[in-house]
């Protein structure tokens, strides 16, 4: 779409007074929703008896015939008691239209004969795709529509008693509405920054060392010296091409045994293979990007053990919080274990010996790279170095702009050092100038069943102690935040396999470092949290309706016309999917307002567009007055304050875009939907969604991935790709019912 596109170039008159729009943007607006209110009041009567009269029939045993498929069969031909039910369920249709659209119909209206157009709705509704089984909506995204219904209801139009301030002077409820507009700017700033500041700060990478003693001196029998201090380790090799019989190194040299000298160790550094690396799904040998030579787990082994050094639990208390020793239920005299199920049950790690991998001076090196994760449940890579004597080899791994770097030359020859960390987190070594780097390197799984029944609250069992915790309860107290209850969403800041096949089961559990800690703390907060994918990247979701909208001729040339001519307003489309369905089982009024809620509607946007051109072509010739042009800077200007904190609380609620969520974790699909779909159409046959506008996002996303592949046709074929990012949601409870979660 081009930025100077002029739709009345064709025009060609510099008669100002023929310029300027007999409509304004509000007119518009408002037109828009009471058209689409109609809509949504006629499509929940219809679909609420279209499921009616479809259980009917089914519960008849009566054959789908054409008839039934209008969803309007003929009385005449059933069954009295049958041709009763069904005149009962017409009845209830009358009844339902007659109270929500009073002005439009009465009960003793003929709806077959005086309102075709119901009747088509009828069997569009009949034949929808979904009709048979809707997915189900689990308790989560329930909690987020009620949350963006209740923040919304109160400003739709029509919806609720008008003018409920009418007795407040007009200035105070003014004032009323910009200060507290002002301090939800203000305190989504904060929350954006507590969060980011947890990020900073929330580990993602830890390490230790074990000193290697003589154990001739130290004596074997002490036991606390087993764990904090090593002897001397052994490492057995074969390589493919040498006899049967395994070599022997005993690390640090000491020189004297034939098996701890350098001719050992450069036994083992020579019987090493390349190492290679993952790009783009290949192995790659790219000495540039990695020097080092490696030994596959099945031609090695060693003495050390990560368990013998209790380094698995260190990892565990840093990379997954929520795990210590009191939570495993330890007595403080170590007697009786007093088992907390919750604690225990929930994030254990498990450790995959992967690589024995030697970097040798003066050149070996690893760039920079992220470990390709071996298992959707991998968590993180734990590096165990080896004593040997070298320097340089410094490990650096970042994550979020922060980075935690481990300098292992210097007792490099005294001790086993290593280190863990996230397997997202992008990490490199730096040349080894001297010596040999050895390393061991393994695949860190979290592991619990996973069909272990989740209460994430109790992952970090204490989130009162996080500075966010706060921040976020200082914010609840405040009514002025959300009222009403609402919705946050925040990106999640470390990756997740969140399209793979079991990630519903292992999220939040799999949540690592702040991501954990924000869930926690929300949730501990009396939010209802939940981990969910969205597509594209907050409201400029992927399937741009705007452009559709644009180009959708009658729609575009229909709204030229309103605007133009005070014309009729076109036909206004809509899309919204899943949406009967997720109304099911709510009373009629909730069904309209949830349709009403998640319906897309481009005709606004559309509008302004049209508007901005007209405005354009107006200012050229030198008469521009208040402008939609002028407007639309306002609220751009106004968005920049809010710093892409996107608010709702203007009620505009046509005019900005909301967000593309799937209703659950789903996994990676690939489609032929797509041969003579829209892009929409496609990606909601290949992984559906909702279209929830009114989310308040408190940063932007950081990884994308794959969510679905689809084959297009056309003038050429080829592979679309569809990305996912996973987010974090928040239900958070009108102010009333929060109250009772920050009494500490
Ligand atoms: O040896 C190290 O410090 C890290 C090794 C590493 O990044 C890898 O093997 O992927
Ligand atoms: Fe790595």
């Amino acid at each position: 779409m081009s930025e100077d596109f002029d739709p009345t170039r064709e025009q060609n008159t510099n008669d100002d007074d023929e310029l300027k729009p007999k409509r304004t943007l509000a007119d518009l607006e408002a037109d828009v929703s009471a058209a689409v209110i109609r809509d949504c009041k006629l499509d929940a009567c219809v679909g609420w008896f279209s499921e009616r009269i479809r259980a009917l029939r089914r519960l008849a045993k009566i054959e789908k015939t054409a008839d039934w498929i209008k969803g309007w069969p003929d009385v005449t031909s059933l069954a009295p008691e049958t041709a009763q039910q069904v005149e009962e369920l017409r009845g209830e249709l009358k009844r339902h239209l007659a109270r929500l659209m009073p002005d439009e119909f009465t009960e003793d209206m003929d709806v077959a004969t005086d309102h075709p157009d119901i009747l088509k709705r009828l069997e569009r509704n009949y034949r929808s795709r979904y009709a048979g089984s809707p997915p189900a909506l689990d308790r989560r995204i329930k909690a987020l529509l009620d949350g963006l219904l209740r923040s919304h209801e109160v400003r739709l139009p029509g919806t609720h008693p008008e003018s409920q301030d009418d007795h407040a002077p007009p200035t105070t409820a003014q004032e009323e509405a910009t200060m507290g507009r002002r301090y939800f700017t203000e305190a989504c700033t904060r929350l954006r920054t507590a969060i980011e500041n947890e990020n900073s700060s929330a580990l993602f990478a830890c390490g230790g060392s074990v000193p290697v003693v003589d154990r001739g001196q130290s004596g074997s029998a002490d036991r606390a010296a087993a764990t904090t201090t090593t002897g001397p380790v052994q490492v057995y090799w074969s390589t493919a091409r040498s006899d049967s019989t395994a070599r022997k190194l005993v690390l640090p040299l000491d020189g004297l045994a034939p098996q701890s000298s350098a001719a050992a160790l450069g036994d083992l550094v020579a019987d090493c293979q390349p190492a290679s690396f993952g790009r783009n799904g290949e192995e790659i040998l790219d000495p540039s990007y990695r020097l080092a030579g490696k030994i596959d787990p099945s031609h090695f082994a060693s003495s050390f053990h990560p368990a013998d050094f209790e380094i698995l639990q260190m990892v565990e208390n840093v990379l997954l919080p929520g795990i210590s020793e009191k939570d495993l239920g330890r007595e403080d005299d170590g007697s009786k274990p007093v088992v907390s199920k919750s604690a225990r049950h929930y994030r254990k790690l498990h450790a995959e010996l992967y690589k024995l991998n030697v970097y040798s001076g003066p050149s070996g090196h690893f760039a920079t790279h992220v470990d390709t994760p071996r298992s959707e449940s991998q968590i993180g890579s734990l590096v165990v170095c080896l004593p040997s004597q070298f320097s340089g080899g410094r490990l650096t791994v970042r994550h979020g702009g922060q980075q935690k770097t481990f300098d292992w030359s210097e007792a490099s020859q005294s001790a086993i050092q290593w280190a863990a960390f996230y397997s997202d987190c992008e990490h490199e070594i730096e040349t080894i100038t001297e010596g040999h780097r050895l390393t061991l390197t393994y695949n860190l799984y979290i592991t619990q069943a996973p069909t272990a029944k989740i209460d994430a609250s109790n992952l970090v069992l204490q989130p009162q102690s996080f500075p966010l915790y706060n921040a976020v309860h200082e914010i609840f107290s405040n009514p002025r935040f959300m009222e009403q209850g609402g919705v946050l969403g925040m990106f999640c800041s470390h990756a997740y396999a969140h399209t793979s096949n079991d990630a519903h089961v292992r999220l939040p559990r799999a949540l690592k470092g702040a991501d954990l800690v924000v869930y926690s703390v929300l949730k501990s907060l009396g939010a209802e949290v939940s981990v969910l994918p969205v597509l594209g990247d907050d409201d400029r979701a992927v399937c741009d309706d705007w452009e559709e909208a644009y180009y959708n001729t009658s729609m575009y040339q229909g709204l030229q016309t309103y605007f133009k001519e005070g014309g009729e307003l076109p036909k206004i489309k809509t899309d919204e999917f899943l949406g009967a369905e997720y109304g099911r089982k709510y009373d009629l009024d909730r069904r309209w307002k949830l349709l009403l809620l998640i319906r897309r509607v481009s005709a606004v946007r559309c509008g302004a567009r049209i508007l901005h051109s007209i405005d354009s072509k107006r200012r050229r010739n030198g008469k521009a007055e208040e402008t939609v042009a002028g407007r639309m800077d306002e609220d751009e200007a106004e968005a920049k304050e809010a710093e892409g904190v996107v608010d709702w609380s203007d009620g505009h609620f046509y005019r900005k875009r909301g967000t593309l969520v799937a209703p659950r974790l789903w996994p990676y699909d690939t489609t032929h939907y797509g041969e003579h779909s829209s892009m929409e159409e496609t990606t909601m046959a290949a992984w559906p969604f909702m279209y929830l506008p009114g989310i308040t996002w408190l940063n932007r996303p950081k990884h994308a991935e794959m969510a679905f592949s689809h084959v297009t046709y056309g003038n050429e074929a080829g592979v679309g790709t569809q990305y996912s990012y996973a987010a974090i949601f928040a239900a958070i409870p009108p102010f009333e019912e929060r109250k009772k979660h920050l009494t500490q």
